[in-house]
C-alpha cells in the first residue's frame, strides 16, 4: 500500500529548478532510499513533502489525501515526522527534555485548549499530561538504548548519540512516516552499524522509512527500494540489486563513488 506520494512535484527557484516533475511513492512498512549526487534534489523534496517549502508544481498525497502546501506542524500532527541534514538539538538541554519536546510538538494543541476559565483544570490536566509525555520519552530513550544517559545535557553525548537522540524526538511526535535527512552524516563505521540497526528496529515497529544517504553500504543493506535523483529528475527506482546494476545510475552517481 502506498503511504505517501508524489505527482509531477516541481520546485524552481527563480531560474533554478532544483526538482523537476518528479513521480515519488513510498509504500508502507517499507525503508526507501532516496539517493542521488550533491544538488540532485533530494533536500527539496523532502521539504516540499514535510511543509517546508511548497512545490511551484505538481502535489503531494499523504494516504491518499492531498496534503500539498500545508503547513510542517499540520503535517506533522497527521503522523509525518523528519530529522534534519545538520544537528538541531537543544545542547543545553537534558537528553529527556529533547525527546519530551517532541512530543510537546505533537501534543501542544490540546495542552492549550482550556486556557482561562479552565484553569485549574488545565493545570491537573497539563501535569498528568507531564508525566506521561515524561514516561513516553522514557521509554523511547529505553528503545535507543539510551535510558541510562537521559539526565546528561545533550551536548554531552557521543556523536553517534546526538545523531539517534534527534531520531529520537521525532519518534516522540508518534509518526507513521519518518524522514530521514544523512541521519549517517558524520557517522564513524560504529556508529553507521548501530544507526542500521536502530533503522530496522524502528521499521519493524510498523513505521515506515525514507531517508536520504550517502553512504552507500548503508543505503545498500538496509533500503527495501531506492529512489534516484539526477539533476532534479527521477532517473530510477528499484531494489538495491537492481540500482546497483542500473547503467544510467552507475554512470551518474555509484560509478563515481567507486573510484
Ligand atoms: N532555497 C533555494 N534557493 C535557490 N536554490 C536552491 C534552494 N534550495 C536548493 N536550491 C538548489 O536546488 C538544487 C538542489 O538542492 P538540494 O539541496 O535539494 O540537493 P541535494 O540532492 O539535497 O544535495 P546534497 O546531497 O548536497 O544535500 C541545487 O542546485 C541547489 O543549489
Amino acid at each position: 500500500m502506498t503511504i505517501l506520494e508524489t505527482e509531477g512535484l516541481t520546485r524552481e527557484y527563480g531560474g533554478v529548478i532544483a526538482v523537476s516533475k518528479v513521480d515519488f511513492q513510498v509504500e508502507s512498512g517499507l525503508i526507501t532510499g532516496l539517493i542521488g549526487p550533491n544538488g540532485a534534489g533530494k533536500t527539496t523534496l523532502f521539504n516540499n513533502m514535510t511543509g517546508l517549502d511548497t512545490p511551484t508544481a505538481g502535489k503531494v498525497f499523504f494516504n491518499n489525501k492531498d496534503i500539498t502546501g500545508y503547513p510542517a506542524h499540520k503535517i506533522c500532527r497527521m503522523g509525518i515526522a523528519r530529522t534534519f541534514q545538520n544537528i538541531r538539538l537543544f545542547k543545553e538541554l537534558s537528553v529527556i527534555e529533547n525527546v519530551m519536546i517532541g512530543r510537546h510538538f505533537k501534543t501542544g494543541k490540546d495542552a492549550n485548549k482550556g486556557r482561562f476559565l479552565n484553569s485549574l483544570k488545565s493545570y491537573v490536566y497539563l501535569r498528568q499530561e507531564e508525566e506521561e509525555i515524561y514516561e513516553k520519552a522514557d521509554s523511547w530513550l529505553d528503545f535507543f538504548d539510551m535510558g541510562s544517559l537521559k539526565n546528561e545535557l545533550a551536548k554531552n553525548l557521543p556523536y553517534g548519540h546526538q545523531r539517534e537522540l534527534e531520531i529520537a524526538r521525532a519518534l516522540a511526535t508518534e509518526p507513521k512516516l519518518l524522514f530521514l535527512d544523512e541521519p549517517a552524516a558524520g557517522m564513524n563505521p560504529q556508529e553507521t552499524d548501530h544507526l542500521m540497526n536502530t533503522i530496522r528496529k524502528i521499521r519493524d515497529l510498523g513505521i515506515t522509512i525514507v531517508l536520504i544517504e550517502h553512504d552507500m553500504k548503508l543505503v545498500m543493506n538496509i533500503c527495501d527500494t531506492i529512489t534516484v535523483l539526477n539533476y532534479g529528475q527521477k532517473l530510477a527506482q528499484g531494489t538495491p540489486m537492481q540500482i546497483k546494476h542500473d547503467p544510467g545510475v552507475i554512470e551518474a552517481y555509484l560509478g563515481k563513488e567507486e573510484e
